[in-house]
């Protein structure tokens, strides 16, 4: 497990980069990624909701924003529900969207990833570790910074606790 300090990984690919449209072949594959800023209270949130991931192993140990990709025929806000119910075990009630720098207001978590990320509380249930995490954590500003986030989510994680 890695610890605090330790430095977050690249993102790996899920598969081989594909030549370039320059190159007169395919585009890289865009992985559209959504996720969510659990807090406390939406409006005035104390505590962020971290998970540890278990997988795939070079990224297990790191601390993320609950969320998954977007699967074909799903709307952002679809996969959403369904990927915190799956991982989490609680039904959320969206907040604003956390503004990342993209004209879509994505962040990049690689050259193919890019996630959405919205604000939100809790509206039913106890958060649990079921799937794809080993923990789940509350983190109050003070402490934000102690658990290892994936490289991607220390931009997004710095801009949620901005508000604070
Ligand atoms: N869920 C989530 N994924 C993140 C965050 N930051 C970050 O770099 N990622 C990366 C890790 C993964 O490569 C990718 C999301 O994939 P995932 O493995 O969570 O997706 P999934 O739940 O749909 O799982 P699978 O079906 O692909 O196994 O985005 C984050 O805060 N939350």
């Amino acid at each position: 497990m890695p610890q605090t300090g330790a430095v977050p990984p690249t993102l790996p690919a899920d598969e081989p980069d594909q030549p370039t449209a320059d190159d007169d072949g395919p585009r890289p594959q865009a992985v559209d990624v959504v996720g969510v800023a659990i807090v406390d209270d939406l409006d005035a949130p104390q505590r962020l909701l971290a998970a540890r991931r278990t997988e795939p192993p070079a990224l297990a140990g790191f601390w993320e924003l609950p969320g998954g990709k977007v699967e074909p025929g799903e709307s952002w806000q679809e996969a959403l529900h369904r990927e915190i119910a799956e991982e989490i075990g609680v039904r959320i009630e969206l907040g604003p969207i956390v503004a990342g720098p993209l004209p879509d207001l994505r962040w990049q978590l690689s050259p193919r990833h890019r996630i959405a990320v919205w604000m939100a509380q809790i509206a039913d249930g106890e958060p649990q570790a079921l799937d794809e995490h080993d923990e789940v954590r509350w983190l109050t500003k003070g402490t934000l910074h102690d658990v290892p986030w994936l490289e991607g989510d220390v931009p997004i994680v710095d801009a949620i606790a901005a508000d604070w």
